[in-house]
């Protein structure tokens, strides 16, 4: 899966899926996040067919499932009329099954991981010659920030200017080897499902907000380019700043639409401030910033930092938030004590105030990752009939 440095936010084309500005993100270890996905093409099965997290799904007709499944067959079609041994699994229908180890419609993403896995598996089963830069174009119209998961590291969505769309694809900017060192911590505020989905959300913000003219011709084609050459330097200050600055603009033209969407809440907003001091106290003891925060659309943090600095940052967290679960140690950060939670030196605590249990539902230590991965078939989702295995 994917989180974001750099938002999307606002389409120029809703069916094709185009975006009113480029958007960067980093891809996440799936080894603590991910969607898996199986997909088979059988001349037995009787229509396209998706199980989402146990749950038959509908595939609409003409909605984004169907066109990417209906563009996935295409690229097969092409393969097969190259090599007319192929077997025409392009004129077969699929099953396929999904499944999150994360919340799914929550704000962390789901469905970039989602169609993103949806079209890495597909591709698979079709022996596609393609590159992933090609298969972003068919991600994207499944859910835009889906096109950048195809990636692993560091990666760009680049908006493009063709009215078709063939230019608004991914591009990588440097693999996860680049910076490994970039960890990162999300602090579940809200898996519940949000109440604007990003879909809509965005779309009444191109209608009504004056603000996102501005973000769109100046603040992002000059912010994307600083980025890029942090991520490229390992400069984390200037990636740390932009994070956040960016973070912040994208929920300021989400107040600035009429009426108002609100992402984060006064939990969001405390986590804001704790990340705010702690890099105030390292600066003023001469040093550079520790840790950057960035939010989706809804109110779970994601805290970036190097890795050396995610001990702090747990426990600071840890302090403010305390845990009903011990902190999951994906890392071994704590030996057998865990997290017990402390403010570094010279830190003012009356920045926030101490919440309870379960403010913070869920801490989930990850780290820059990899891009898809394919299953050997023993983690298949699907039985030997093509159905779901289990419908848990
Ligand atoms: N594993 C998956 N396979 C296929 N589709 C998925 C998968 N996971 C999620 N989706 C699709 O994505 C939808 C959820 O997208 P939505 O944008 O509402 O939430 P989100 O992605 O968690 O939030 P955001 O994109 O704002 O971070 C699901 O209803 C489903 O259609
Ligand atoms: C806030 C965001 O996560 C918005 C994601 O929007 P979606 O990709 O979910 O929207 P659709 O293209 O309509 O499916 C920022 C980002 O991912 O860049």
């Amino acid at each position: 899966m994917g989180l974001v440095d750099y938002r999307y936010w606002g389409k120029r084309d809703t069916k094709l899926i185009l975006p009113t500005n480029s958007s960067l993100s980093v891809t996440l270890d799936q080894d603590h996040l991910r969607s898996t996905t199986t997909s088979r093409a059988d001349p037995k099965f009787e229509k396209d067919r998706l199980w989402l997290n146990g749950k038959e799904e509908d595939i609409k007709e003409g909605g984004r499932m169907a066109t990417c499944i209906r563009e996935m067959k295409r690229l097969r079609r092409e393969v097969e009329e190259k090599s007319p041994n192929e077997p025409k699994l392009s004129e077969m229908n699929v099953h396929i099954c999904s499944h999150n180890n994360f919340p799914t419609a929550a704000g962390l993403a789901s469905s970039a991981s989602g169609f993103a896995a949806l079209v890495s598996s597909l591709a698979a089963l079709y022996s596609l010659p393609a590159s992933p830069s090609t298969l972003s174009l068919i991600a994207r119209q499944g859910s835009g920030s889906a096109c950048r998961s195809l990636f692993g590291g560091f990666v760009a969505w680049e908006m493009g200017s063709k009215p078709d769309g063939s230019d608004s694809l991914a591009i990588q900017v440097a693999p996860r080897e680049h910076w490994p060192d970039i960890h990162a911590l999300i602090c579940v505020v809200s898996d519940d499902k949000k109440g604007t989905s990003s879909t809509s959300g965005m779309q009444r913000t191109v209608e009504t907000s004056t603000l996102l003219e501005k973000r769109i011709k100046v603040v992002v084609p000059e912010r994307m380019k600083v980025i890029s050459k942090a991520i490229l330097e390992k400069d984390f200050d200037t990636f740390a700043r932009v994070t956040m600055q960016d973070s912040n603009q994208f929920h300021a033209v989400a107040l600035d639409t009429d009426p108002p969407i609100f992402y984060m809440n006064d939990v969001s907003r405390s986590i804001i401030a704790l990340v705010t001091e702690y890099n105030r106290v390292s600066v003023a003891a001469g040093g550079k910033l520790k840790a950057a925060y960035t939010y989706d659309a809804g109110p779970n943090a994601v805290i970036y930092a190097p890795k050396e600095n995610l001990k702090e940052i747990v426990e600071l967290i840890v302090h403010y938030f305390p845990q009903a679960d011990g902190f999951k140690d994906a890392f071994g950060l704590f030996g057998s004590g865990g997290a017990k939670g402390k403010v570094v030196e010279g830190f003012n605590e009356g920045v926030a105030k101490k919440w309870g249990v379960g403010a913070v539902k869920g801490l989930i230590h990850t780290r820059v990752g990899d891009g898809p991965r394919v299953l050997g078939a023993e983690e298949g989702l699907l039985g030997l009939e093509g159905f779901p295995k289990t419908t848990a």
